[in-house]
Parts: structure tokens; sequence; C-alpha cells
């Protein structure tokens, strides 16, 4: 190829490593093409025959392009760029679907024509089977990027060009076309096979990007600055933490096949809770996440949450923390990690010492709980939605002997949050339990390891455990009793070893009372019950605020002026911890570049919660005059829910979001008022 004299270098045009174009040199396989060769000949294919100029009538070349919409969609904008690199060089850019039937081309003009004579165009057939070995057809058939210069073409007709061919797969591992790059023979230039296969790989990460409406993506590379390049690692997750899909270069830095990451899931690969990612993601002005890999090696990641919203409250809440296991994909060959050694840097998982910010109830709280902690004495929370239930268990698991034992050996032990009201009905035993291969029919036929299972070891948290659904409740019972678990459709036992912790925000023992909730169940759950108390009981709510803004923000983020202080001190604060939390948050990124936060920062929902249209101005009067209210805190709550309601129109999630409370709360709290 004749490039230009002062043609950038394949990896200045797409910006990626030196590293890569020093593994992708030109040179043809000739082992390859010998085998392509012999295949050739038994096809019965002769090489001074006329080739094959049959292309596809016109009705089937739309139907190909048809079905070939989401590769052409992808594609073209990256054949385009390509093209630019290789433009005035005799030669033409190609991609083909999975069959070597040619579905789009873009070259000079001179050469197209030539091109054509060989049917190298649209609808032209470029299998093995019928032109004998020659790049599309080749790489395809090898699977595998593929030069095939001049008289390595089987066929004489075919010696004047020069082709270098990639295959594109998509996020199952399967071939869905080639991208080519054909000329001259005499334009031959070593490095444009780096230049299709960077292109290639380019498709691929578009098309894995596109390839899940409702996922979680991690884009990452050890070295920052390739973060956003070509060769990043791309990772995509369910919203619940299990493995979806991965390009080669995420599978290349964590050294595990598509097979074995199948079982893998988002904590089992970091060693972290997928939790960490929503945390990070919702920071007023998210830097590069810093993670740790099994074998030691750090890591810088981005995530970007694509999620439905109606799953984005499950996932934040059910979300799948344990770096335990699935059960292992067949077929897979490569063993799974072990856990990572280290935790990531701006991982907030809290111990018990830092939820000590100086209120008295939680001092008592947290002393408490260090006596019982590791006793295998169960644990039940018990507070108000937003009070830190979830926080506190993983408090107990953080400061817990388990944790700090296995720590040491093998890295972390599992924590396993599992939200018994966010779970439907019907999936929640399979969920808790797990089940065998067979036990369903239906897309989820492999067996998985449940919830229980996964925390051996570890903890296992339940939350919202008024909401179990009482069928279930005498399995959970004998579980706890035998400390052993049977999958469904199984009859392996499974012996299982793990600290209890549940919370729940409803009276238990009067559920008990009237038998909606097992009496049995309650008091194996019950060895050290602790209340939260309500945010608008604390008397440490100026630490929290400064904590929480050093964790979102830093050592320098800009603190709330005396004004606005003054009116979160005032706040009744329905949404407890949440509702601090994510304010804090909004209006951070509200006086981002400023000095200070100032009343004007804070959410409309907020001030218009303080109850008054002049809460910004007058704000301490108004709130005080709330607050001296003879409404009782229920009431206050719930005119809290009606207003939000009432500004996004009826619409739950919006409101939910607003209050800093989960869905399912204002669900009960309309259920409990009857509507
Ligand atoms: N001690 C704390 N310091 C700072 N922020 C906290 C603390 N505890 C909780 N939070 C914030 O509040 C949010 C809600 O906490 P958590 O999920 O533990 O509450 P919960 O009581 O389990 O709520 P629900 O009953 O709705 O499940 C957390 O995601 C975090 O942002």
């Amino acid at each position: 190829m004749q490039y230009q004299a002062n043609r950038p270098s394949a990896g200045a045009l797409l910006g990626t490593s030196p590293l890569v174009q020093a593994s992708t040199d030109g040179v043809p396989d000739l082992q390859a093409i010998e085998r392509s060769h012999q295949r050739s000949s038994s096809y019965g294919i002769m090489r001074g025959q006329r080739p094959d100029l049959d292309s596809l009538s016109r009705a089937d070349l739309a139907q190909t392009l048809e079905a070939n919409q989401t590769l052409s969609g992808h594609a073209r904008p990256v054949m385009e760029t390509l093209y630019d690199q290789i433009r005035n060089t005799h030669s033409m850019v190609i991609l083909s679907d999975a069959e070597g039937t040619i579905l789009h081309t873009l070259g000079d003009s001179d050469f197209l024509a030539k091109a054509d004579r060989v049917a190298l165009g649209p609808g032209g057939r470029w299998s093995e089977q019928l032109r004998g070995t020659n790049a599309i057809g080749t790489a395809l058939f090898e699977q595998k990027p593929t030069t095939v210069h001049a008289q390595q073409h089987y066929l004489d007709a075919n010696r004047f060009l020069t082709c270098s061919a990639a295959p594109i797969f998509d996020h199952r591992g399967q071939v869905l076309g080639v991208l080519d790059v054909s000329g001259e023979c005499g334009s031959f230039h070593k490095h444009t096979m780096a230049l299709v296969r960077m292109s290639a790989q380019m498709i691929e990460n578009h098309l894995l990007a596109g390839s899940f409406p409702d996922c979680i993506t991690l884009h990452f590379h050890s070295r920052a600055e390739f973060v956003g390049t070509l060769v990043e690692g791309i990772v995509s997750f369910t919203p619940g933490g299990r493995f979806l899909a991965a390009n080669r270069s995420a599978q290349f830095q964590l050294g595990l096949t598509l097979a074995a990451l199948q079982s893998h899931t988002f904590a089992s690969l970091f060693g972290v809770p997928l939790s960490l990612l929503f945390e990070h993601h919702r920071k007023a002005a998210p830097g590069l996440l810093e993670l740790c890999l099994h074998n030691g090696i750090r890591i810088h990641g981005r995530a970007e949450l694509r999620l439905r919203d109606q799953h984005f409250q499950a996932a934040r809440e059910a979300v799948i923390d344990a770096p335990g296991l699935l059960p292992p994909a067949p077929n897979t060959t490569t063993p799974p990690p072990s856990p990572p050694q280290q935790r990531a840097r701006h991982q907030r998982r809290p111990d018990l010492q830092a939820l000590d910010t100086g209120d008295v109830r939680m001092s008592a709280i947290i002393a408490k709980l260090r006596r019982v902690i590791d006793r295998d004495i169960p644990i039940l929370i018990t507070g108000e939605t937003g009070t830190g239930k979830e926080w506190l268990a993983q408090a107990i698991h953080g400061d817990s002997a388990r944790f700090g034992a296995r720590q040491n050996r093998a890295g972390a032990a599992p924590f396993v949050a599992v939200n018994c009201s966010a779970i439907p009905e019907n999936l929640i035993e399979a969920e808790l339990f797990g089940y065998e291969d067979g036990a369903f029919t239906g897309a989820r036929r492999k067996g998985a390891l449940g919830k229980i299972a996964q925390a051996h070891g570890g903890t296992l948290f339940l939350d919202e455990i008024g909401d179990m659904p009482l069928a279930l409740q005498g399995r959970l019972l004998r579980v706890l009793q035998e400390r052993a678990v049977t999958p469904l459709g199984s009859q392996r036992v499974i012996p299982v070893d793990f600290a209890l912790v549940c919370a729940t925000n409803q009276p238990l023992r009067e559920m008990a009372a009237r038998h909606a909730f097992r009496e049995d169940l309650y008091y194996r759950i019950n060895g050290l019950q602790v209340k939260l108390p309500a945010l608008r009981d604390r008397s440490d709510l100026p630490q929290l605020i400064e904590r929480i803004l050093e964790d979102e923000g830093g050592p320098h983020a800009p603190r709330f002026d005396a004004q606005a202080q003054a009116l979160l001190l005032a706040s009744h604060w329905p949404g407890n911890l949440r509702q601090l939390a994510n304010l804090v948050r909004t209006s951070l990124a509200m006086a981002e570049g400023e000095e200070a936060i100032g009343p004007h920062h804070l959410p409309d929902d907020f001030l218009e919660e303080a109850g008054a249209p002049g809460a910004l101005h007058d704000g301490m009067h108004t709130m005080h005059a709330v607050r001296s209210d003879c409404l009782s805190i229920q009431d206050n709550e719930w005119a809290a829910i009606e207003r939000a309601l009432r500004t996004h129109a009826g619409n739950v999630s919006a409101a939910a979001k607003a209050l800093g409370v989960s869905r399912n709360t204002i669900y009960r709290r309309l259920k409990s008022r009857g509507h």
C-alpha cells in the first residue's frame, strides 16, 4: 500500500497504545495459507478456473442487509474512518457477513472498478468454499485475522489482490462478519492489518455497548490514560451484578475466557460490592475508580449505568454483593481466580468505628454489637427506612473476625445482601436456596448457587425480612437450624456456615402475634435486636453532614453556609440518612466550582418539604413552624410523601427519588393508608 510519507502510525490514528501496534504486523501466516490451499483443493476448486461471479440477487441482497442491520449500523462509521486512512492507495474497505457475503464497500473509484471484475462488491460471495483461499473466507474459517497476499490467493484470477481481514465477534464469541481492506498487490503495507484489527475491535466495542439496554458497564485499564480508548477493557453486568459480556481486552486483562466469565459476578471479579459503583457514579464529579484484580493488578475504571428506571432501585438494593462464584459454566477451562488481595481505595464499606459519629444511642448500639459479633448470635436491626440498616449490617460484617480471618488467607469473605421485598415472590425461593440444573424449563435452565450458599464463610443479610413469604419462612428456619441448604430440584445437601443479620422496619413481634410472621423464626433471628434511631432524633447531624461531604467530595469539598446548615438542622428528615446523603450529593453537584453551598443549591423538593414557598428566604422560621406542628412523626412522613407525589404527578419513582426513600417504602405507606 502506498502510504503517504507523513501517514501517522496505526496507533496514533486510533488513539491506542504502542503495545498494540507491536503485536499486529501484517505478515501472512504461511501455515494457515497452506491449510487453506489444501481445503480449497478438497472443495474441488481449480486454480485456473474462472471465478464464480454469481452475486446475490437484489432481493436476496436486500434481505441479507436487513438481517445484518445491527452489524452494518455499527460498522459503517468505523469503515469511513478506516477508509480515510487508506484513501488514494488503490484500495477499498469491505464488510462481509458471517457467510462471506459482501454487505458494503468503500473505496477508490479506480480500484472499485477493477474489484467489480471479480465480484468484490456488495452481494459478492467470498466464502472459502466458493473462492478458495482469500482473506475474507479464510479469516472466517480460521476465526482469526488473516492476510492473503497476491500468489497466496488460490484462484489465479484473484492474485492481483492483497487483502487483510479480521473477523468481528459478538459478546458471545460468535462471528458476525469480517472487516477487510483489499487493494492492488503492489500497494501492500504491513500496517494495514493493524488498522483492520483495531477497526474490527472498535466495531465489537460499539456492538457490545449497544447489546444490553439494562446493564452496568465498567470501562477499565491498568493505565488510567487508556480508559476511554480502543484498548480499554469493557465488561457488562446485569443490574444485580451477574456477568453479561466482555470485550477481548477485558478477557485478556482479567485472564479469563468468556466461558469462564459466565460464572462470575462483579463482586467475584473485583472483590467489592456492586453498590460501590452506584455510590461512585453518584458523586458530584466522579473521577476514575481504582480497583484491584484477583492477580493483584491495579486498574482504573469508569462505570456506565444504563438501567431501566424500575430496575435502578431494585438493583441498588438487591445487588449480588458476594465475591463468591456462581456455579461454573460448562466448558470452563480456566480455573476461577482467588478473591482479591486488596480492596478498592474508594471503597467505603463501613466498619463500626466509622458509624460512631457522636450520637449516644448509636454509641450504645455499637458497644452492644461488639459484644456479640462473631459469636453466632443472629442480629436483628430495626428502624425506619433509610436509617442505615444495611450500612450497619455491612459494618458488622466488616468488623467480624470471620472477615479478618478469611481476608488474611484468601481475601474477603462474602457479604450477601438479599432484599426480600425487592425480589418477586415466585423467584425468592430460587434466589435464596439455589436450584439444580434442569429444575426449571425456560431461559435459566442451568443451576445456580443460591444466596444462602453464596454467603458461606461470610455474612447473609436478609433485608426487609418481614416481607418474606410465610411459606419460605419454614424453609429458612430449617436452614438456620440444620446449617445446611438443599437447592430446588436437588437431593444434595450443602453445609453452610454464615453470620446472620436481618433487618426490618415492620413490627415483627406484632406480626408474629397475628400469625403474619412465624413466631419460631422471629425468635431464631432475634439474638440481639438493635433499633436505629431516626435521623431527626440523632444528636450528631452536623458530624454526619461533614462525613458525607468528605466522602462524596473529598477534604476540599465546599461546606454548607450558615443559612443552608440551619435549614438542614431544622429538617424532619422523613427519608433519614438516605435522604441526607442524596441531598448532600445533589447540593455538591449544584455548587460545583463554588466556595460554599447556600440555600439556593438545596433541592427544590427539600425546600418545598419545609412546607412553604417562602422557605428559601425565611427557611429557618418556616422549618421551625413545621417542626413545632403537632402532627405525629408518621403524619409528617405521610405529608412529605403526599407532597412529593403531588409534585411529581403521582410518579412513585420520581417521588421516591426526591425523598431519598425506596419505592417500596412509598408503596407500603400508600397501602397502609388504604390507597
Ligand atoms: N452512617 C452513615 N453515614 C453516611 N451515610 C449513610 C450512613 N448510613 C446510611 N447512609 C446513607 O443512607 C443510605 C441508605 O442506607 P441504608 O440502605 O443502609 O438504609 P436502610 O435503613 O437499610 O434503608 P431501607 O429500610 O429503605 O432498606 C446509604 O446508601 C447511604 O447513602
